[in-house]
């Protein structure tokens, strides 16, 4: 398996190592605001902010690049990142992005997409990966619609891909994946139309519209079938599992970049809470790991 130093060194071979900042991810925006469960939250976790409480949250939008100079209007994958503080002063993240279909059953092949991504060969290293890799070919056409630019981050479904351990109060286990849905609708624009909004003009729309009101977002949960696989984040579920909405974020003010003074603040996507466990997914332990790497690094 390729280690996460050694994860860090592809990265950043494709876009330049950046002192620091994130390895992928570079460039985003902070914001904070509140997230609020449905009794169907309730029904499926008990995790404290499933239980209808209203719950502080960090969120940090994001374009998928780890080069920090790269245009908000060049096509790129989306992220959201959000950091619930529950009551007791722990934290639980979710951190999603707007690809819609995960394309790689394991970090391995992840990070020899990005290799096969690097440099002025990349149009023949990618034809190779794909055709070493037909099922990720197959997720091309969908993938590349979704990432056309953007009007503003709150214009695009957040996907979390992987598989999670949802567990009620009684310690029934759902197996779920789940999607942040935009209230705003998900919206993409034309490449000259994102270009004339400047290089920033995603950051400056997101901190405009919230001081307007709140961006809003539904969370909606798919409930797997109990012989549904959990361990393959490229593997999509049938497509007729039961889907509920189970809470709303709320993005309601801008705030400056936390990382200032020195100080670290990683979303991480095993930052879990009792109601909510990791699946046996490869995929999603690995990412702890790498995040770990890269926030080493930008914390020298
Ligand atoms: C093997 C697969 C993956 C690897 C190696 C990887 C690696 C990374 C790294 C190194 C960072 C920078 C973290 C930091 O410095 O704090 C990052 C950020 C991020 N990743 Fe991944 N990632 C993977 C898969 C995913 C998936 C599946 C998603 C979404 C479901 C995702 C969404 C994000 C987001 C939204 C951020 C920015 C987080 C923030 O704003 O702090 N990544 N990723």
């Amino acid at each position: 398996m390729i280690e996460p130093d050694e994860a860090l060194d592809i990265m950043h071979a494709r876009f330049g190592a950046h002192p620091h900042r994130r390895a992928l991810h570079a460039k985003g925006s902070w914001l904070t605001g509140t997230f609020t469960a449905t009794p169907a939250g309730a029904e499926l976790s008990r995790a404290a902010h499933l239980q209808g409480e209203s719950t502080p949250v960090l969120a940090r939008v994001s374009n998928g690049a780890g080069d920090p100079t790269q245009p908000d209007f060049a096509p790129d994958v989306r992220g959201l990142a959000v950091s619930f503080t529950l009551p007791d002063g722990s934290k639980t993240d979710m951190v999603a992005q707007s690809v819609p279909k995960f394309f790689t059953p394991t970090s391995d092949d992840f990070l020899d997409f990005i290799k096969a991504n690097t440099g002025r060969t990349a149009p023949v290293k990618m034809a190779a990966f794909f055709a070493r890799h037909p099922n990720a070919a197959l997720t091309v056409p969908g993938n590349a619609a979704a990432l056309r630019p953007i009007p503003s981050y709150a214009n695009a479904k957040y996907f979390g891909v992987h598989a999670f351990r949802w567990l009620d109060a009684a310690g029934h286990v759902s197996n779920v994946r789940w999607t942040w849905l935009p209230q705003a609708g998900d919206k993409r624009i034309g490449l000259s139309t994102a270009k004339s909004g400047g290089p920033d003009f995603l950051q400056t729309e997101i901190a405009v519209r919230v001081a307007k009101g709140p961006v809003k977002f539904d969370l909606e949960v798919t409930v797997a079938n109990p012989d549904d696989r959990t361990d393959d984040p490229a593997l999509q579920w049938p497509a007729d599992r039961r889907r509920v909405v189970v809470g709303t974020l709320e993005l309601t003010a801008a705030v400056p970049d936390p990382e200032v003074d020195g100080s670290i603040v990683v979303m991480d996507p095993t930052r879990m809470t009792d109601g909510i466990e990791l699946s046996d997914d490869q995929v999603l332990a690995y990412r702890a790991r790498a995040y770990s790497a890269s926030a080493n690094y930008r914390s020298k």
